[in-house]
């Protein structure tokens, strides 16, 4: 069995949207590799909470069953956040199709989530130890069908220009250029987790004795950075400077970035043009970085400012990352 489904740019690139059919209705979902819960939009939300959204209606799904007393609660690091009720239902990513997914039917919600107009719920595609469900933690879609699948993986190839894509159960080799290097998880964690001890700037590298280590995050915009190494990027970018009112570093739209480098273990360095550096503008002259920092939290978060310029492999049987470029 595979599954492949498009991986759309919303919020000016901010996330990734794709479709998914859950009991037969179809939501736009933001599948973060970042965490294990598949929580979506649900008719138990207000009319001013559900907005814009598609919302699910398990009273509309012949196929959804109430899991009695069971319920979740998540908090996410930027400090958003849903909490509701599960069930199970009929989940097809694609093609591929789990008939007893464990989903998340959000009760309340963070108000970045209700702003956030695009987004009708995410699918967590981190591990399942990682899952918020109570009194008993669900399984991952990806957990449900990786024995079902061609092979256990699911790739990640994100792409501004809309033609990115989710796929799983298969490695299409047509989408990246060069060798497809494989890294070791730390899945101890519950993150596709690893080491990450050196980067480069403007083709400099340097080695880093302290770091962090790094996890790939498709749920996380930016990429968020130990503080030594921020400042050590935005050192080489004269007019950058670290703007409170926006929350992070800014420069002059009109600069020439230097490309910057970052390790994927020990043997691949991810790369960004400094002409894809930057995330967003500020205003008609001032542009905010990609690369910000992470305040110092224990983990190094690869969001899409850096996946989106890979092709990007989850091994779920043998915990390994591959990252190769496109
Ligand atoms: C872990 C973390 N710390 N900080 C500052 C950030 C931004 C994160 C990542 C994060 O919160 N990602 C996220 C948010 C909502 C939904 C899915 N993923």
């Amino acid at each position: 069995e595979t599954g492949e489904v498009a991986a759309t740019p919303a919020d000016n690139g901010a996330e990734y949207l794709s479709p998914v059919t859950i009991g037969g209705q179809k939501l736009n979902l933001n599948f973060d590799t970042g965490s294990s819960d598949l929580w979506v939009f649900s008719t138990a939300l207000t009319s001013a909470e559900i907005g814009q959204h598609s919302a699910f209606n398990p009273s509309k799904s012949s196929t959804y069953k109430e899991l009695d007393g069971y319920s979740f609660s998540l908090s996410y690091g930027d400090g958003s956040g849903a909490a509701g009720v599960v069930g199970t239902d009929t989940v097809d990513i694609g093609g591929a199709t789990v008939t007893r997914q464990a989903i998340e039917l959000a009760t309340s919600v963070s108000s970045a989530f209700v702003s956030d107009a695009d987004s009708d719920g995410l699918v967590g595609l981190a591990f399942s130890t990682l899952n918020s469900v109570s009194p008993t933690p669900q399984k991952t879609f990806f957990d449900n069908i990786m024995s079902e699948l061609a092979q256990p993986v699911f790739t990640a190839s994100l792409d501004l220009d809309g033609s990115g894509t989710y796929e799983f159960g298969t490695i299409d080799s047509s989408k990246f250029t060069g060798d497809l290097e494989f890294t070791p998880v730390n899945a101890a964690s519950g993150f596709w987790q690893f080491d990450s001890s050196c980067y480069s700037i403007g083709g400099k590298t340097y080695n880093r004795t302290n770091a962090t280590p790094a996890i790939a995050d498709t749920g996380t915009s930016l990429l968020l950075l130990d503080p030594e190494v921020v400042q050590a990027y935005y050192s080489q970018v004269p007019s950058a400077n670290y703007d409170s009112t926006v929350g992070g570093y800014t420069y002059d739209c009109s600069e020439n970035l230097p490309d910057f480098a970052v390790a994927v273990g020990d043997n691949y360095m991810a790369n960004i043009p400094g002409s894809g550096i930057t995330f967003s503008p500020v205003d008609s002259k001032t542009c905010f970085g990609g690369i910000q920092s992470n305040s110092g939290s224990d983990v190094q978060i690869f969001g899409d400012a850096l996946l989106k310029h890979h092709f990007v492999v989850f091994h779920g049987e043998s915990n390994l990352l591959g990252m190769a470029a496109k």
